[in-house]
């Protein structure tokens, strides 16, 4: 017998349907193995791809068959949109194009898919009074106060010119020469009218703002499971170099910081925000781990190790490399130099807190990576390239 599942204020959580847009990508199916194995929980799978997904969704015997329905479509254009929203209690939409390397070559495209394409799931759930959880990213901070500051300005070691807080933080982008901006700016804008229809119309929403979410079957490896002349996000970049013993880039220089927190933790928190919903309603939420702030050259750094410890090879004798982000990423490309996540908000209304330091994190995706790649990798490097 199955025992009830209580809410964070001991109400029993009744099964619900979810409308999860882009369920296909990385944290979507991160959150639909969460969803099948520990909740009573339907899903719509709505998404163009479902590789990362094809796991849950065969053979029939699987536990859960019945619970997940995989639906193949862009929500660009698809008139069954609607009615697969209005046949939920809760969307969630994740559908974006959200990989740095396109932002300043493709700004159409990003801006597109992370305002425009997002314009009728926001509106279909308002009008059919259906609750949304719409995720956003920790880039609409764009820029900290503190990198405006005087490089020995003592100000700078004051948190308040650089903690990023969901009521009080500023949005500092760069200028519009500076592409890379199209998607935070889209972001930006999206975050608003989500807001103004709560306000305004009295949608029920949820923000989320992920910080640096890394695992496995994050984005994709170049030439193996996506173009060969694809930039994915830093975690597969690095994994790809690794894996073909290259060094790996730093761009600029690898002095921006980020803060990594493993995609197991942050599930946890969104699971929490589903199942919550008195609690999460009206709410911008940062999701991220203040504990795990690396430079770029330090998270490379430590791959390298880590990489050594479950491959077995030795690292090479020069493993990082320094490119300029112009030669990496082309004209227009900028940085946020600081990502630190301010938990104020999620601790009080979610209790949330992340628990994976990132050597264990990178230690449990690397050895993800290595299984899955090093054959193939290996197998790629020995057949002669196409003359
Ligand atoms: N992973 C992170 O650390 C991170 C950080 C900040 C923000 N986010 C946000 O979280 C969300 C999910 O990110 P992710 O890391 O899983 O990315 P992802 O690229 O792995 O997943 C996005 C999914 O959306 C799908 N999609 C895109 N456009 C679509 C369309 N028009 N119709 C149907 N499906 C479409 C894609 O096929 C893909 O499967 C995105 O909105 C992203 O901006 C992620
Ligand atoms: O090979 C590489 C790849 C990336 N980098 C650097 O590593 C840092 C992280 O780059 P990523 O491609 O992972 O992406 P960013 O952290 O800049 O933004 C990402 O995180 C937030 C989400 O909104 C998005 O998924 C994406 O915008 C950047 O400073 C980038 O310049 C390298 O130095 N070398």
């Amino acid at each position: 017998m199955a025992t009830t599942r209580m809410d964070l204020d001991g109400r029993p959580i009744k099964p619900i349907t979810i409308c999860m847009i882009g369920a296909g990508g990385f944290i979507g199916s991160h959150l639909c193995e969460k969803l099948m194995s520990e909740t009573p929980h339907k899903v719509l799978a709505l998404d163009v791809y479902n590789d990362k997904i094809k796991h849950l969704l065969e053979p029939d015997s699987l536990p859960w068959a019945g619970r997940i329905q995989f639906h193949r479509l862009n929500i660009k254009h698809d008139s069954r949109l609607e009615g697969l929203i209005k046949m939920a209690d809760l969307t969630i939409n994740l559908a974006a194009i959200c990989t740095p390397a396109d932002y300043n070559t493709r700004p159409l495209d990003t801006i597109y898919s992370n305002f425009i394409d997002a314009l009728p799931v926001v509106k279909y759930c308002s009008e059919n009074n259906k609750r949304l959880i719409h995720f956003s990213t920790c880039e609409v901070y764009g820029k900290t106060i503190q990198s405006f500051l005087p490089k020995d300005s003592p100000l700078r070691q004051d948190p308040a010119y650089y903690v990023l807080k969901e009521d009080t933080s500023p949005c500092i982008f760069g200028s519009i020469e500076k592409q890379r901006w199209s998607y935070a700016c889209a972001k930006q804008l999206i975050e608003r009218l989500v807001y103004a229809e709560g306000a305004e119309n009295g949608l029920e929403f949820t923000i989320v703002r992920p910080f640096n979410w890394i695992g496995p079957r994050m984005d994709f490896i170049p030439g193996i499971d996506g173009p060969s002349e694809g930039v994915p996000r830093v975690l597969a970049c690095f994994s790809n170099n690794l894996l073909r013993r290259e060094p790996l880039k730093l761009v600029d220089g690898g002095q921006s910081q980020r803060t990594f927190v493993y995609i197991k933790d942050a599930i946890d928190a969104v699971l929490l925000m589903i199942e919550n919903p008195d609690r999460a309603n009206g709410h911008i939420f940062n999701v991220g781990n203040p504990n795990n702030e690396v430079t770029v050259r330090q998270l490379a750094e430590m791959m390298t190790k880590v990489y050594t410890k479950v491959s077995g090879e030795p690292a090479l004798e020069s493993p990082t490399i320094d490119v300029s982000s112009k030669e990496f990423y082309g004209e227009g490309y900028d940085d946020s130099d600081k990502r630190i996540p301010d938990m104020t908000i999620i601790n009080k209304q979610l209790g949330w807190n992340p628990k994976t330091s990132l050597w264990d994190l990178l230690d449990s995706t690397l050895t993800y990576q290595h299984r899955t790649y090093a054959e193939a990798i290996r197998k790629a490097m020995v057949k002669p390239t196409a003359s």
